[in-house]
């Protein structure tokens, strides 16, 4: 890279020493048209051949593109400028050669190196490879391809983009006929016409611009929809280790904010780019035809403002990333200390709580005052650098107009034409450097609606009768996010009897839960097959496995909302009469009837209104409701009275029901048919509670202190 600046300098130094010496050879010739334009083509192609030759043997024969693009500008420029001169300028003007004038002479190369750092450096982003490049490209034209059934708005949008643009792009030249009408003899006929032309331009112009923006926010709000939509579809379908990885506040935060900003940037973005682009060629003609020389100043600003703001691009980019993070993070934690409420409140942690926020707000206010500070220098220093161009303008159009090239109403004009030229051309930047700052973004929110969901695929067994004989086959699993030296269960086997009841006892963290979760298919066993009435787990229809097995845990999740609708939740065409049914199968319609509203009483954020027996009555409820062949109680009766726990279980295995029950309490396990004792993920002992106590083995010496709490 250096190399590569060190040549580039060495070749813009010969190009300025060829132009100085021409400037010097033609002074002392006293030639002052240098063979005209085919002297201009000719002195070009003489300096690529020679600059090439230097380039090659500056680089050892092998020179970059950069810097072949650099040589080919530099010679390229005068010539191509001075034909644009001839082209622009009035049949009847002379053409003056710039040869005696040795700013234009150098004018070349400085417009030459600085176009080159633009491209190379500004618009083509640094350190990118070209891969990377064309990620970007494809991510922006893959959001374009979601506004395709909104292609008739766009096209309502970019018709009256283009109209009013039009429109805007007419109305200071018109101001400035007006000006130059006030002096003089005018017929009023012709001025009241000029007038009329204006009005019309400028009613054209407010028409148009309101429809413009209108059409653009329709458009962004149904892209909005359907892709909030899109997303939160692709995200429920996504395994359950998903979830563990991502927490809800940072997948909130991308359904909301960053939809938003991703089609925000790319509608609002192109609708910028695509009206400032119109407008700065249209104004660029107009501007020409008013004073090549004022244009010419009006352009070098444009490449110092976008090197300044591709600066300022990639700082603000790190900025609003931590921002960004910041926010996630905030809200991550305002929603945990909320919704877990009750044990702040028991803990007396909320100083703690206030501490950490504050912490976390501190350190979001610190990165946006940072971000802040850099936006002030950024508009400091461009309005210091247009200020500079202004005062070097109005000094140029004094000599203009003294010497009869330019009216007063055209310096007007072209100053009418001259902000919002500027204008343009910065929000051009800005709109390019948004959207490259949203890329990564875009390629989050990508990468969410690309991701396919790692469990195998539902299959469709729905068959009428279900015996509900489950069977674990040498079941080995670890929980994605664990190491893989730490496995949840190993090589498990255990078998699951129809109209049994059948305990899972052992020490914590011995794979109770992990059996369970296995068996209502939140994960995938990495070894071996469970089987539902000897066909494997997946073989189900997702439906009605889930209707078909179910269970209830000890501290149920509840939702907000009604009674009914917790207890029909999943369910479709559930009735009222069933729901009815299943309640006095668990001997709870007698609480219910005596809520205020029954089944349509409003139960509170997350059942909060419910003590914590009538939630795991309201969970029993909900799991009959669904008439499943096999049922699973992870110690979901330790809060009801003994007369319902008893009611409840003799309901549970009636009909022939497969009952598994993850048991903390002797109690239960007593009642279970089978037991099966785990330790480190492995089944050690199984057998009746009697048995096992007579085989004296691991389960007998350790039930004082598995069991201990209800002896
Ligand atoms: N989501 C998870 N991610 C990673 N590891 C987990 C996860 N859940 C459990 N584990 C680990 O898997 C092992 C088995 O845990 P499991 O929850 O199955 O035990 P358990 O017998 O149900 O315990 P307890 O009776 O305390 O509920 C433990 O070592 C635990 O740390």
């Amino acid at each position: 890279m250096r190399e590569e600046t060190a040549c580039g300098l060495i070749i813009l130094l010969l190009d300025a020493g060829l132009c100085l010496w021409l400037w010097v050879s033609l002074m002392l010739l006293e030639c002052p048209s240098c063979g005209g334009l085919g002297g201009v083509w000719a002195f070009g192609a003489c300096k690529w051949i020679i600059l090439s030759f230097f380039a090659s043997m500056l680089t050892n024969k092998k020179p970059t593109a950069v810097l072949r693009r650099f040589v080919v500008l530099l010679c390229l420029f005068s010539p191509v400028f001075e034909s644009g001169r001839i082209l622009m300028a009035p049949p009847s003007a002379p053409y003056i050669v710039p040869s005696s004038d040795l700013g234009m002479l150098l004018l070349g190369p400085v417009a030459s190196l600085l176009v080159c750092v633009i491209w190379e450096k500004g618009l083509c982003g640094d350190g990118k490879t070209g891969k990377e490049k064309v990620d970007t490209r494809q991510l922006l034209m893959r959001v374009l391809k979601y506004f395709r059934a909104d292609t008739l708005y766009l096209i309502a949008a970019f018709s009256s983009l283009i109209l009013g643009v039009y429109c805007d792009t007419y109305i200071p030249l018109y101001q400035g006929k007006v000006i130059d009408m006030l002096k003089g003899p005018v017929l009023l006929s012709s001025f009241g016409y000029t007038i009329g032309q204006l009005t019309l331009f400028s009613l054209g112009s407010a028409l148009f611009s309101g429809l413009r923006g209108g059409m653009f926010k329709i458009s962004l709000a149904r892209l909005n929809k359907r892709l909030q939509h899109l997303l939160f579809h692709t995200l429920l379908q996504q395994d359950v280790h998903f979830f563990d990885e991502n927490n809800p506040g940072r997948l909130s935060s991308r359904l909301y904010s960053d939809v938003d900003r991703m089609g925000r940037t790319v509608a609002l973005n192109a609708n910028a780019m695509v009206r400032s682009t119109v407008k700065t060629v249209l104004m660029l003609n107009v501007l020409v035809q008013l004073s090549w020389e004022l244009t010419v100043l009006t352009c070098i600003e444009m490449p110092l403002l976008a090197m300044m703001q591709k600066k300022y691009i990639t700082l603000s980019k790190e900025l609003k990333e931590q921002i960004q993070e910041c926010q996630a993070q905030n809200q991550d934690l305002a929603v945990q200390t909320f919704s877990k409420i009750q044990t702040v409140r028991s803990f007396k942690a909320e100083k703690d709580e206030l501490r950490r926020y504050n912490g976390a707000v501190e350190q979001m206010s610190a990165v946006k005052y940072r971000s802040r500070v850099y936006s002030s220098a950024f508009t400091l220093i461009r309005r210091l650098v247009s200020l500079g161009i202004k005062v070097l303008m109005l000094v140029q159009a004094r000599s203009l107009i003294s010497s009869g090239h330019l009216s007063i109403g055209g310096f007007v004009s072209f100053l009418l034409y001259q902000k919002p030229m500027s204008y343009n051309l910065k929000e051009i930047m800005y709109s390019y450097g948004e959207t490259v700052s949203t890329v990564g973004v875009i390629a989050k929110v990508f990468s969410y609606l690309d991701r396919t969901p790692k469990w195998k695929k539902a299959g469709d067994l729905a068959p009428e009768n279900l015996e509900g004989r489950v069977v674990f086959q040498n079941v080995s699993f670890t929980y994605p996010s664990a190491s893989q030296e730490k496995p949840a269960l190993k090589s498990v086997s255990l078998e699951l009897k129809p109209g049994k009841m059948t305990a899972l006892v052992g020490p914590s963290g011995s794979g109770k839960t992990s059996c369970v979760n296995l068996l209502k298919r939140l994960y995938e066993p990495e070894e071996g097959e469970i089987l539902l009435d000897g066909k494997p787990l997946h073989h189900y229809d997702h439906k009605y496995l889930h209707k078909k097995v179910t269970s209830v845990a000890q501290n149920p999740v509840l939702f907000s909302g009604s009674l009914k609708y917790n207890i029909e939740y999943g369910l479709e065409d559930c009735s009222l009469e069933r729901v009815k049914e299943a309640a006095k199968k668990a001997n709870a319609d007698k609480f219910i009837s005596d809520l205020g509203d029954e089944y349509d009483t409003d139960i509170g954020e997350c059942g909060g209104r419910l003590a914590g027996g009538e939630r795991q009555a309201i969970a029993i409820i909900r799991a009959l409701v669904r008439d499943p062949q096999v049922i699973i109680l992870d110690e979901a009766t330790s809060k009801l009275d003994v007369e319902v726990q008893h009611t409840v279980l003799q309901e549970v295995l009636s009909c022939g029901r497969t009952v598994l029950v993850v048991a903390h309490q002797l109690k239960t396990v007593e009642k279970a048919d089978h037991i099966i004792y785990m330790e480190k993920g492995e089944v050690v002992e199984e057998g009746t509670h009697e048995e096992l106590m007579a085989k004296r083995g691991r389960y007998h010496r350790l039930k004082e202190e598995l069991f201990s709490q209800d002896q």
